[in-house]
């Protein structure tokens, strides 16, 4: 059973923070690490596989430093999010040569074994350069596997896949967590992480946001402030019933029709529909105007 430790860990790009002072331990299980576009998981899960220094703070695998330390690495498979194959290799070559460069006993042996890890044996033979995005995915995932790790840390490895591969790549996931593995995943889609992580860590702008079980974050998530856009047949009175109802924070009219802040967002979307027609109004549009993952995640830090 390993366990990362990450210790107020910093990285910067020149004058952009992508890390700011991140602490946390990953342990067996099944790790979601959830943030928005460039919140620097990338950065976080490169340090954590020893690819990448940090300028301050440090990381360690079962209380060992990562940064420069090939023992650590032996433990460690990381499957980078940008294709890390040569094209013109098949899919057993280039695992095999990843087996190589571990310096495993027996290459070809160790390489079968990943290869039928990731049910691809039947595209082994084909040049990498002809498989589909998830084919690519999965030896990816191979390449990462094939020395057997404790630790295995996966940059977004959903991207790009249809929902069949993607049923299949989160058992192969729990599989391997089941084995007793400590995996860490990062996504932007709060949904993928609900269903595949046991523990979830966000975080936003580099910084840590929230950290827990994913129930514990969808509640910080929907008990947040909601803004709704509205258009109906009569705005003014829609707003006097809500107003009346009491269930809104605020209501606002505006050129386009109403705009209403509450912060029951499941209330507030039952309700609606019964006060318009109550009040004989039709209701034309009733959407949510702040649901970027952005303003969900700037919420979260308090930002
Ligand atoms: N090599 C680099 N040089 C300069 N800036 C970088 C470099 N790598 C990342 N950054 C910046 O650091 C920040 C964090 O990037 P990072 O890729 O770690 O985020 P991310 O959460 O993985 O995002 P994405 O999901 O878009 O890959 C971003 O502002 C990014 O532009």
């Amino acid at each position: 059973m390993s366990v990362i430790q990450i210790e107020d860990v910093s990285r910067w790009y020149g004058n952009v923070v992508a890390v700011n002072g991140i602490t946390m331990t990953v342990g067996p299980g099944v790790t979601g690490l959830l943030g928005p576009n460039g919140a620097g998981k990338s950065t976080l899960i490169h340090m954590m596989g020893g690819f990448l220094e940090p300028s301050s703070g440090g990381l360690t695998l079962d209380g060992k430093p990562i940064w420069r330390n090939p023992s650590v690495y032996r433990h460690v498979g990381l499957v980078p999010e940008r294709e890390s194959a040569y094209d013109f290799l098949t899919g057993e070559q280039f695992i095999v040569s990843m087996a190589k460069l571990h310096g495993l006993a027996d290459p070809g042996a160790a390489a079968r074994r990943a290869i039928g890890r990731v049910e691809m044996e039947y595209a082994a033979g084909r040049p990498v350069g002809t498989y589909s995005k998830g084919m690519k995915q999965r030896i990816k995932m191979a390449s990462a596997l094939v020395h057997d790790p404790a630790v295995l840390l996966l940059d977004e490895p959903f991207n790009g896949m249809d929902p069949r591969q993607r049923l299949q790549l989160m058992d192969l996931i729990r599989q391997m967590a089941a084995e007793g593995r400590t995996i860490l995943f990062s996504s932007h889609i709060l949904e993928e992480v609900e269903r595949l992580a046991t523990h979830i860590e966000v975080i936003v702008s580099g910084r840590h946001a929230a950290s827990g079980d994913f129930r514990e974050i969808r509640r910080l998530m929907t008990d947040r402030p909601h803004l709704f856009a509205l258009r109906s047949s009569d705005d003014r009175a829609l707003a006097a019933a809500i107003i009346a109802d009491g269930s809104a924070r605020a209501v606002r009219l505006t050129d386009q029709g109403l705009e209403v802040e509450t912060t029951d967002f499941a209330r507030f979307t039952r309700l609606i529909p019964q006060l318009a027609k109550k009040a004989e109004i039709r209701l034309w549009e009733l959407s949510p105007s702040d649901e970027s993952l952005e303003s969900v995640f700037s919420y979260l830090v308090g930002k």
